[in-house]
């Protein structure tokens, strides 16, 4: 029940920060905030999302990640293409795609595209190898296809997100709906107490894959890779929000200025 409570109070601050998964007023609300009350972190993600697109070049096609790092980066890529620049992205999520028609970026599929030039995305823990926990926003499947289908993934975080080591924010599994009881089961077996993600309603959360999410408070997080290949291997899991040996690039937002991590 406890565990149950501060999954759902997560939700609440993801959706007073805008990051979560229920977003109809968000920009409204973002406007505001920007002209009067921008709080420190607000001010480093903005940092962070815009900074990235300095990267997207004419031509390019760019996966386009979700959350409220990301938005920063639709606005400004939005005003670059009103500017002449002439790209196209694919979104990673339902809200990404409302961003992109609402800021005017152009949007394809993979049916037309086999690779991507560029992706930018946000996190929720970066470590020192930049290794990500990812999925927050509940978009780790698709934000994973897009980062793997790109020649350059780039991370774009606010300065909380940085991490010695993985693990204190709750992984992110989305797991099939069907039986989700049983998979649940078989991750309690690899030492962990899974919590079945709800919305601000107390309905189980529902990604854009029609899937649920089981949020796992690992605690620590010695060997990402290993553990996401234990979780991954489970009849019944989707995939999960361990991003290992996948960024090109980190981009850190603090108040007042950027960080560019790359190799
Ligand atoms: O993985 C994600 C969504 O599934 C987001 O990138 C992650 O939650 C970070 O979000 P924010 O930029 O709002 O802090």
């Amino acid at each position: 029940m406890l565990q149950d409570q501060v999954v759902s109070t997560y939700h609440v601050t993801k959706l007073d920060e805008r990051g979560g998964i229920e977003l109809t007023q968000l920009t409204n609300d973002l406007y505001a905030k920007e002209r009067f009350n921008m709080k420190d972190q607000d001010n480093a993600k903005k940092n962070a999302g815009e900074a990235s697109v300095s990267l997207i070049e004419n031509g390019m096609t760019v996966g386009l990640g979700t959350g409220s790092t990301v938005y920063w980066m639709m606005r400004k890529l939005g005003e670059r293409v009103a500017n002449g620049l002439e790209v196209q992205g694919i979104p990673s999520s339902r809200q990404t795609e409302a961003w992109a028609n609402e800021f005017g970026v152009p949007l394809t599929d993979f049916s037309q595209v086999k690779e991507l030039d560029l992706a930018i995305d946000g996190a929720d823990e970066v470590d020192q190898q930049w290794q990500l926990i990812k999925g927050g926003g509940g978009a780790l499947v698709r934000e994973k296809i897009i980062a793997a289908a790109a020649r350059k993934f780039v991370v774009i975080v606010d300065d909380s997100k940085t991490v010695t080591q993985l693990g204190a924010f709750p992984l992110p599994v989305e797991i099939l709906p069907f039986g989700w009881e049983m998979t649940t089961a078989r991750i309690v077996e690899l030492g962990v107490t899974p919590v079945i993600r709800r919305n601000d309603a107390n309905d189980i959360f529902v990604s854009d894959n029609s899937n649920y999410i089981v949020d796992c408070r690992f605690g620590s997080i010695t060997d990402p890779k290993t553990l996401h290949q234990q979780l991954k291997q489970l009849t019944g899991v989707v995939d999960t929000g361990l991003f290992v040996d996948m960024s090109d690039k980190v981009i850190i937002g603090h108040p007042d200025r950027t960080e560019t991590l790359s190799e």
